[in-house]
């Protein structure tokens, strides 16, 4: 497989807190995060990156404002929805720890606190415009601008504002294909099996489980 191409090698640093990988600046103000105070009315976000969470915040902010796209496109998705941690790594670090940690812990947190556990595959089905029928113009126009193909041309949630040293779209576009099942476009035979068997092994024992 080729290597992906970046002209930007001088990335930030990276360090251990808790014994995950995070960004520096996140270890640094690692005290800080962890004594965040939630309001008893604040909606926390808590996504695995690249599983879905441009699509969750553009679906809550809709939520919040009826769907009012003049409301909902008053900023950029990373103005909206200010970050708890988040610094964007050097290539080839992955940070923020097991994603295998991170599905399962938020599982089986999901009956002591008000948890909604949502799977993208789940709301790719729900929200398929040939299944669902609207009951309102509300939730016509929070299901049409949190289509896929809307978002990606909406520039207030594609991240085409965003600097591209930060983000270059003409490596790949942050609004990609938005499908499940794609791996099978990318995975070779081997390293499906090999991704297999560390699934297994990893996420033994717990009741969660994915339809990927
Ligand atoms: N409205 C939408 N419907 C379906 N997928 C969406 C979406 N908005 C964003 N995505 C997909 O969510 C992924 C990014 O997730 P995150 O926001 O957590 O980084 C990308 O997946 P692909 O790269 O597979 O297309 C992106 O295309
Ligand atoms: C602006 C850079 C960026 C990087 C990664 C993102 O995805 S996620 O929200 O962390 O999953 C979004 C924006």
């Amino acid at each position: 497989m080729e290597e992906p191409k970046c002209e930007w090698t001088e990335r930030i640093a990276v360090d251990y807190v808790k014994g995950i990988l995070q960004p520096k600046p996140t270890c640094d103000t690692w005290d800080q995060i962890w004594d965040f105070q939630a309001r008893p009315d604040d909606l926390l976000i808590c996504t695995y990156p690249k599983a879905g969470t441009t699509w969750t915040q553009e679906i809550v902010d809709l939520i919040l404002n009826d769907g009012d796209v003049d409301r909902t496109q008053r900023a950029p998705t990373h103005v909206r929805f200010p970050f708890i941690e988040w610094i964007i790594p050097s290539i080839g670090s992955v940070c923020w720890g097991s994603w295998h940690d991170h599905v399962k812990g938020w599982w089986e947190a999901r009956d002591q606190h008000r948890i909604l556990y949502l799977f993208y595959e789940d709301l790719k089905t729900i929200l398929a415009p040939s299944l669902i029928e609207f009951d309102t113009p509300i939730l016509d126009k929070i299901v049409h601008h949190s289509s896929f193909d809307v978002m990606k041309q909406n520039p207030m949630a594609n991240y085409t504002v965003v600097p591209a040293e930060v983000m270059d779209h003409s490596v790949s576009p942050f609004m990609r294909k938005g499908t499940v099942g794609d791996w099978r476009n990318h995975f070779t035979v081997a390293q499906n099996e090999r991704f297999d068997e560390d699934y297994q092994r990893k996420m033994a024992g717990t009741s969660l489980t994915f339809q990927f």
